[in-house]
């Protein structure tokens, strides 16, 4: 059969599943559907990526978010055929001999994952490795990735679950988890071993609990190729939003560092994006060592127990330059510990953002006080995963704060139909945007490392990919059916920052000095990133002669 004969076949089968339920986010079918795909993802790799590339707006939210979640909830069950590696705490002393076990000669992108903050959705131990598997299925998709090149990981150090501890059919340790000196251990050896067989790897961290995703990161960021794509990936992603909502409320980038941001969430997640707004704030202002400093007052952050002051008891390092001064909140009407409703009724944000993984959190109480904003076009951000987890629907956002608003979730949502033909757009703002073109541009960059300007740069590619027209529709993100396209200009973005900061190494047989030469012209930049893209073909068997 030709390929397109088969490709009919399949999609007979799959769309079958498709009677009334063309609703990707709450579609019953979905794990129907996902699991249709995986099968095509066992038998023939080529067909399943064609099949993904073709449909990905269809098929994104299956392969990923939100489904993605429900099958790690569900995986013990799912589970036919291992994909990926599992590194558990067993095999301590072994993982070097393990890695070189491993039959594919090169690999270039890893995914690892230890389960314990899968989503919002908790710890799943060893069943977060559908996440890692999503991931990279997305590195295929958008970036071209060759699909030989790349490899899931899950480090199985126990889990903290204990409906999972109790089921007779989870897969992972039956254990709680390793902590402190023996967990920070096993994933040394983890890095060293894959380094070690493949120096040119480059690491991608994913789902990893707070406590321990920026220890890592600082840990490994400065002598490996790897990023924390909750952490900065999604710093990236929420920045380019941000400077969208600026400008759709038919404002100059540059007035960014005046808008006021409240941030329900201060894990990996919120931490990382309030980081990342300060520093820009910051380098719009000149970036002095004062200007870095008074960003910071543009940001309210709120976790699970309420404003975060100066006053919190054994406030987390990482959320202590973003305390509130006591005496300045009091002035605000504001204390230790407010309400998010308090926190929105006195400040009146321009951004209310949330990561905070609380389905819901976002009540009618919290927008009603945000219609008392003091912006022109209020900014939501409802970024928690899966779907059951956002803080709040556009339906709920566009009805409650009004039409005049900026929407943005992490998973998908509809437009909203507003009535009187407007249409209230409902963006994904999720690290989709950008982590596969972090990995790959710093593959193709040769870059030891993945500095901050890379990641800043890449941040501002994917603002910059919106057009003016489409700012003031409400269109903050690009559609998924563009990812492909997006990716490469964030990839080529990234190559041009590593050559610019002096990173390159080059890849392959294009060495530093070719790269540099390659970086001065837009176009060639491009068309490198374009060249080295995989695209599902099926190899030539017979030739024909003549
Ligand atoms: N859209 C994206 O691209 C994207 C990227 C990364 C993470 N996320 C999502 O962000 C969420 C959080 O991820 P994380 O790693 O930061 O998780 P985390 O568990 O480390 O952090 C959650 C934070 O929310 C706070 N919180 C809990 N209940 C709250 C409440 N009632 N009010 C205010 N704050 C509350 C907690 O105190 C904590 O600070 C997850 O749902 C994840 O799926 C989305
Ligand atoms: O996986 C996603 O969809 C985004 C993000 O990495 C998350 O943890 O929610
Ligand atoms: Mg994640």
């Amino acid at each position: 059969m030709s390929s397109e004969q088969q490709i009919e076949r399949f999609m007979v089968d799959l769309k079958r599943l498709e009677v009334q339920a063309r609703d990707g986010p709450s579609d019953p079918n979905a794990l129907a559907k996902w699991r249709i795909l995986n099968r095509l993802h066992d038998r023939n790799e080529t067909m399943y990526y064609k099949v993904l590339i073709a449909n990905i707006e269809e098929y994104a939210p299956i392969v990923y978010t939100p489904t993605v979640g429900l099958v790690c909830q569900n995986y013990s069950g799912l589970f036919r055929r291992p994909r990926g590696m599992y590194f558990s705490a067993e095999d301590r002393g072994e993982m070097m001999s393990m890695v070189y076990n491993w039959p594919a000669g090169q690999v270039d992108m890893i995914v690892v994952t230890d389960g314990s903050r899968i989503l919002g959705l908790g710890d799943l131990g060893v069943q977060g490795i559908g996440i890692a598997i999503g991931k990279l299925d997305l590195y295929v998709a958008a970036a071209g990735i060759n699909p030989q090149r790349v490899l899931p990981v899950m480090i199985d150090v126990g889990t903290n679950n204990e409906k999972l501890l109790k089921n007779p059919l989870y897969l992972g340790l039956q254990q709680h988890r390793l902590d402190g000196d023996e967990y920070i251990a096993v994933i040394d050896e983890f890095m060293e071993a894959v380094f070690t067989r493949w120096p040119n790897v480059i690491v991608q961290f994913e789902d990893f609990q707070s406590k321990w995703a920026f220890k890592l990161l600082q840990r490994y960021r400065n002598a490996h190729r790897m990023f924390n794509d909750d952490v900065q990936g999604t710093a990236g992603v929420a920045i380019a939003g941000l400077l969208g909502a600026v400008r759709a409320q038919g404002r100059p980038m540059i007035d960014f560092p005046k808008q006021k941001i409240v941030v329900a969430g201060a894990g990996s997640a919120g931490i990382g994006v309030v980081n990342a707004a300060r520093k820009t704030m910051a380098r719009m202002l000149g970036n002095t060592e004062h200007a870095f400093d008074s960003a910071k007052s543009q940001f309210w952050v709120v976790d699970a127990n309420g404003l975060i002051t100066d006053e919190r008891e054994n406030i987390d390092p990482d959320a202590l330059p973003f305390a509130r001064n006591t005496n300045e909140a009091g002035r605000q009407g504001l204390r230790e510990g407010s309400s998010l409703v308090e926190v929105v009724r006195q400040v009146r944000p321009d951004v209310l953002l949330g990561l905070s993984g609380v389905g819901g959190l976002f009540s009618k109480e919290v927008l009603e006080a945000l219609k008392g904003s003091t912006s022109a076009k209020p900014a939501i951000f409802a970024m928690s995963n899966p779907t059951k987890n956002a803080e709040c629907t556009p339906e709920e956002a566009f009805s409650i704060v009004g039409d005049n608003i900026i929407f943005a979730s992490g998973s998908p949502f509809r437009d909203v139909d507003l009535g009187n033909g407007q249409i209230g757009h409902s963006n994904q703002g999720n690290n989709m945007y950008l982590f596969p073109g972090i990995g790959l541009g710093t593959l193709l960059s040769g870059s030891r490392i993945i500095s901050d300007g890379m990641l800043q740069a890449a941040a501002e590619h994917l603002a910059a990919y919106i057009t003016e027209d489409e700012v003031l529709k409400g269109m903050i993100f690009p559609p998924i059916s563009k990812i492909r396209d997006i990716t490469k200009e964030v990839e080529a973005a990234v190559v041009k920052e590593a050559v610019e900061e002096d990173l390159a190494e080059g890849y392959r047989d294009i060495d530093a000095r070719e790269l540099q030469k390659i970086c001065q012209n837009e176009e060639e930049v491009l068309e490198y990133v374009e060249n080295s893209m995989w695209s599902p073909e099926y190899p030539t068997l017979v030739y024909k002669r003549g």
